[in-house]
């Protein structure tokens, strides 16, 4: 099976917006995975998101922890290698660190005054310009993911812009993820799982390693096309569409050589209730809250120290 690449310029420019849904709909049915090219999203902006997280991970351990994910309920912030296991299951923790940014509030916004949850401000190490360099990529595919959406609208025979707005001020998580090279081989970067929102969209840095594994089918590597997103479906778009789309586990094997990655998983709003999509037939799960979906699966990855 495949994982496909597609250009989303056939939709965006209007050239062939109902080939491009027809491709895109048997992969969000089949794989779950799937290569966009084409996004817009500058190559510049992508580098420097790149690069600010090299120099970030490059600190002392001591600069790192003063933004220590675990000192902050919201989920933004570093999480240091050996902090997180993505398959619980396995008892091996990944070989990564990370760097967590969410939704970008103010301290006086009334959502993070009244201690909504996942609703805080963001953390900022130390780092000229890396702040900008975020919220403006954070921006970026926020838009290109909504419009995702709208793709998904037409396949799924939904009415336009009904995603909209559930995805006006999502739990929406930007992570620069680092990898070191791990010369042993062993243990694993980042362990099987499935990622738990509506769509992740992944910036990969050339280095092999990660792996896809469709449904009834042995681990494929996921193909690299310098500058492509890698896409995927996640649960909680798999629950919304009733099961008609996919959410595919995956897994980052140990790397030879240090590998780096930008991930951005896009959360419904968590006041949005998630029920089966008007269409989709009988509803197989129980309607549940974005805020609620959210929480019930970082709590199985990782706990911060100040949660009970
Ligand atoms: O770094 C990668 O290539 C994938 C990471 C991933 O799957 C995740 O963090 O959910
Ligand atoms: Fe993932």
């Amino acid at each position: 099976m495949d994982i496909p690449v597609l250009d989303w310029q056939r939709f965006a420019s209007g050239s062939d917006v109902d080939g491009f849904v027809r491709d895109l709909g048997r992969a969000c049915r089949e794989t779950g995975f799937f290569l966009i090219t084409g996004h817009g999203i500058p190559d510049d902006l992508i580098k420097d998101v790149f690069a600010k997280g090299d120099t970030f991970f490059a600190r002392p351990m001591a600069e790192k922890s003063k933004v220590d994910i675990r000192n902050n309920p919201h989920n933004r912030g570093w999480a240091c290698e050996g902090s997180e296991a993505l398959d619980e299951t396995s008892g091996q923790m990944d070989r990564k660190e990370a760097f967590n940014v969410g939704l970008d509030l103010a301290a006086n916004d009334p959502r993070v005054l009244n201690g909504e949850p996942f609703r805080g401000v963001n953390i900022w190490p130390e780092i000229d310009g890396f702040r900008d360099t975020m919220l403006a990529y954070y921006d970026q595919i926020w838009a290109l993911s909504r419009a995702l959406h709208r793709a998904f609208e037409l396949d799924l025979n939904l009415p336009q812009d009904y995603f909209a707005p559930h995805f006006t001020a999502p739990l929406a998580t930007l992570r620069v993820l680092s990898y070191p090279a791990a010369t042993d081989g062993t243990g694993i970067g980042a362990g099987a799982h499935t990622d738990y929102g509506s769509v992740t969209l992944l910036m990969t840095d050339g280095v092999g390693g990660l792996q896809v594994k469709p449904r009834g089918l042995d681990w494929i590597d996921a193909p690299h096309v310098p500058g492509a997103f890698v896409v995927n479906i996640g649960d909680c778009l798999m629950r919304w569409s009733n099961d008609i789309y996919v959410s595919t586990p995956h897994r980052v094997l140990p790397p030879k050589t240090a590998r780096r990655s930008i991930a951005f998983f896009l959360d419904p709003n968590p006041d949005s209730v998630i029920t089966a999509l008007p269409g989709t037939g009988e509803a197989k799960y129980a309607a549940i809250t974005g805020a609620d979906y959210l929480r019930s699966r970082l709590d199985a990855t990782y706990t911060p120290k100040d949660i009970t």
